[in-house]
């Protein structure tokens, strides 16, 4: 059987897909599963993938089962231009509200929790919802977005409402970089067949190296899809960094400090990595 590969369909990993496409013959090897983070989150521990980008904060919670993909990550250090509390009053008038968070996200809804009660002293009331702006702020004071639902709420930007970068907020906060998402493997799969791993490893590097050399190409077949300019696509993918050196292992501990600290996950200090060639 081919590995089952997830790929988030974020604009955020267009990078990471666009060089996959060159590469013909590793699409032909695998078996490229899409969905939006809290869907690849459920289907690698459901064993319905083998290998797939995930939501940071899932690796805490299941490190027992997963090692990580050196080298690879979605983060960014400050603004992230896709992950917004767009809210209807200033973030500093949001102490008691409900805010509502969006059901494709599950490292962003976490990080808001420990922005608003560890940086503003804040306790809000939350609720899960499909990520439409509208009915999220009919019943909630603030909505979290996510991927390119937040993207195309912050390029439309409707009147009246602000917009705060989750990004930003945690920069502030820590001062790290923030690593929103993880690739990772079944430790079962990875045992029984590491030169697949090995293999899909490479493949997303080359990929990684083919796409920051290759921006504007990327950019400009984007651009006919997107209802973004081309200017505002480059300035989004340059936000963002697809790496997973030590600055990025320093922001994700960071992250789960403070996820332990809030209760929501046990404490965690080390991070686990297949070994590759
Ligand atoms: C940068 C982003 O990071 C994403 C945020 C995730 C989350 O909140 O769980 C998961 C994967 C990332 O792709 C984004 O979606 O805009």
């Amino acid at each position: 059987m081919r590995p089952r590969v997830g790929h988030i369909q974020f604009l955020n990993c267009l990078p990471l897909y666009y060089g996959l496409v060159k590469n013909q013959q590793i699409l032909l090897d695998i078996e490229l599963i899409k969905g939006t983070p809290t869907e690849l989150n459920r289907k690698l521990l459901a064993r319905e993938l083998d290998i797939s980008p995930i939501s940071s904060i899932e690796y805490a919670q299941n490190h027992h089962d997963l090692l990580l993909l050196p080298d690879l990550t979605v983060s960014a250090d400050g603004p992230v231009n896709s992950i917004y509390l767009v809210s209807q009053v200033p973030i500093t008038e949001l102490d008691g509200k409900r805010i509502a968070l969006t059901n494709t996200s599950a490292t962003s809804v976490n990080l808001l929790k420990i922005i608003i009660q560890q940086k503003y002293n804040f306790r809000c009331e939350y609720f899960v919802c499909p990520p439409d702006l509208p009915s999220m702020l009919l019943e909630g004071e603030a909505a979290l977005l996510i991927g390119d639902h937040a993207l195309r709420a912050f390029y439309q930007k409707p009147p009246g409402l602000y917009f705060y970068d989750l990004g930003v907020e945690w920069k502030e906060f820590t001062g790290h970089k923030m690593v929103y998402a993880v690739w990772a493997v079944r430790k079962e799969f990875a045992q029984e067949k590491p030169h697949l791993v090995q293999r899909v490893y490479e493949a997303f590097i080359s990929s990684m190296q083919y796409s920051i050399k290759h921006l504007e190409e990327i950019v400009k077949d984007a651009a006919r899809w997107e209802i973004y300019t081309p200017e505002f696509l480059t300035h989004y993918f340059r936000g963002l960094e697809f790496s997973f050196d030590e600055e990025h292992k320093k922001g994700l501990l960071s992250y789960y400090e403070c996820l332990a600290k809030q209760g929501i996950i046990k404490p965690i200090h080390q991070l686990n990595f297949i070994e590759v060639k």
